[in-house]
């Protein structure tokens, strides 16, 4: 965010090296004669002065040589630590073609390679041995700054990757990119955070050149102290800080926001964030149906966090809908499906406490046995199928079709990331839904084509990136002091409002990443 009382490099003291190798004042080839002049850099660059432009056509140029998303996206990386006006610059003006470089899908490769990848560190690193020093180390990564963000995750569940330990860091550092990318937040009043508490991952165990802290992930009482000490402090130095926490394992995701969400600004992304999303291109897509939001039947297939925080947001939104409905009928609205099947009283233990009572199905109706997704989709008539469980293909032929026999615009949404754990290739769910299926996904898919018609269907993504920006903007923005359901649903409203389909119903059901900056700024109508 553009703030008046942000030191310059001048106030700082810097000079020479100290200012090159600092990317918040580097400016490379674009230091102004006067400038190398007062900041001992004349002898230290090259003798052109180059306009911001100049930079950016060079270094698209470096970019554009890189021949594929990794390589590309280790390049922007090093950009970024070392000049950050040119970084932000050149990924805005190429925010449709670097958006997945810099994030999803390929963030999650760079994350799952992080420890070989790994040439300079970023961001606060906080690992179990070391909770003694902890607030010594927060407040060094501090600077005596005031922060406007911080992105934490324990690495417990990657997008869609699982346990990434200390590459962890990876997907905290690409959520605060895309804060400043696409709502304004100063990076240097943001910091991502690693809670680095092991890892389960054997295959990072077992490497050797495994750059985090080699045990099994702590648990119970020590795991809980350890964030317990993370989050005073937060609450102590940066009182007004927005603080989001990205891809927690389910359980500790779940019991971490019920425990700190009315003590500071919290915000969970894959539950709050996703639900929001979610909600949002399903407004555009009954808008298309011209159905209401309580007469859906709505199947989620994977009941993990972001599962069960769509199908929480999904039922507030039905309970708005229609005020007469009490949670528990709002909740008859959903089909939850995992690993084993449809979640029903007779999976007993196998049921993750996580889930409400209210969501879990009765096995009289359902019988003992496990019931796989086909069973219930025949039996259900889902008008709206979503994909949360990380499991590539699930969505198969024979489900797409039963579900299109039985409505006539089927909505299906298969958001797990990244784009090779879909649980549907979009061309595919189109050709067996006879070009009828509304789609949105996690991951950037290619348009398809309608059958009968020239026209290409474009495939929304439906990524929490386009809702959590704008969200944090709001919050960081009025210095609020949690982060309430309202300002969820209100962000989710303002989204939906945006969305081409409310306009055309043959358009996509969110808008395109490329316009988010004024996404994130719009003001309710
Ligand atoms: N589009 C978005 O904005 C968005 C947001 C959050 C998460 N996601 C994606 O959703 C997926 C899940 O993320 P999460 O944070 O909820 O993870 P999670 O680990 O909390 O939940 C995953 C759930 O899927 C279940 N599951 C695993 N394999 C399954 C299978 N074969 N069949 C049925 N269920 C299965 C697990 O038991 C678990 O309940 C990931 O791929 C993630 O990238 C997308
Ligand atoms: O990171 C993303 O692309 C979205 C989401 O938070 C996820 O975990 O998949
Ligand atoms: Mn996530």
């Amino acid at each position: 965010m553009a703030s008046a009382a942000r030191p310059s490099c001048i106030k700082v003291g810097l000079k020479g090296p100290a200012i090159l190798n600092n990317p918040r004042f580097n400016k490379g080839s674009g230091f102004s004669r006067k400038e190398r002049d007062d900041f001992g850099l004349r002898g230290r660059l090259p003798y052109a002065v180059d306009t911001l432009d100049e930079q950016v056509a060079r270094a698209y140029q470096q970019f554009s040589d890189r021949t594929n998303a990794l390589s590309k996206n280790s390049f922007l990386q090093s950009m970024k630590s070392q000049n950050w006006v040119l970084y932000y610059s050149l990924l805005q003006r190429n925010l449709t073609e670097m958006f997945p470089i810099v994030y999803t899908p390929t963030e999650a490769d760079a994350i799952a390679q992080y420890s070989h990848l790994f040439r300079r560190s970023e961001g606060l690193y906080l690992s179990a041995p070391h909770i003694d020093t902890m607030e010594e180390d927060f407040l060094d990564a501090c600077e005596g700054r005031k922060l406007d963000l911080i992105v934490v995750s324990d690495a417990e569940a990657i997008l869609g990757i699982g346990d990434q330990g200390s590459g962890g860091i990876g997907i905290s550092s690409a959520k605060a990119v895309i804060y400043t990318l696409t709502a304004g937040v100063d990076p240097s009043q943001a910091l991502p955070v690693t809670l680095d508490v092991g890892t389960n991952n054997e295959d990072l165990l077992n490497d050797d050149l495994y750059v985090g802290y080699r045990e099994k992930r702590l648990r119970g009482k020590g795991y809980d102290d350890f964030v317990e000490k993370f989050v005073a402090l937060v609450k102590k130095h940066q009182p007004q800080c927005l603080l989001h926490f990205e891809d927690f394992g389910v359980s500790n995701a779940q019991r971490l926001l019920a425990k700190y969400r009315d003590q500071h600004s919290i915000f969970n992304d894959d539950i709050q964030g996703t639900g929001a999303v979610t909600l949002a291109a399903l407004q555009a897509a009954i808008s298309v149906t011209k159905s209401k939001i309580e007469d859906q039947r709505i199947v989620i297939f994977g009941s993990g966090s972001a599962g069960l925080g769509i199908a929480r947001q999904l039922r507030d939104a039905m309970k708005l809908s229609s005020s007469s409905l009490s949670d528990d009928e709002a909740s008859r609205n959903f089909w939850l499906v995992d690993k084993y099947g449809l979640i029903k009283k007779s999976l007993g233990d196998k049921i993750r406490e996580e889930i409400e009572p209210a969501f879990i199905r009765d096995e009289q109706d359902w019988g003992d046995g496990e019931t796989h997704l086909s069973d219930v989709v025949k039996r259900v008539k889902p008008t709206v199928l979503i994909g949360t469980s990380t499991h590539p293909g699930a969505f198969t032929e024979e489900v797409i079709k039963e579900m299109s026999k039985h409505v006539e615009r089927p909505i299906i949404f298969p958001l797990s990331n990244p784009t090779r754990l879909c649980e549907v290739q979009p061309k595919d769910a189109n050709e067996w839904s006879n070009g009828k299926a509304l789609m949105a996904t996690g991951s950037p898919f290619d348009p398809v084509e309608i059958p009968g018609s020239k026209k290409k269907y474009i495939i929304a993504e439906c990524n929490n990136a386009l809702i959590y920006p704008g969200l944090g903007l709001g919050t960081i923005l009025s210095r609020a002091k949690v982060m309430t359901d309202k300002m969820i649903v209100a962000g989710a409203k303002r989204l939906s409002e945006l969305a081409p389909a409310m306009k055309d119903p043959a358009e996509a059901l969110l808008p395109e990443f490329g316009g988010m900056y004024s996404i994130s700024f719009s003001n309710p109508s």
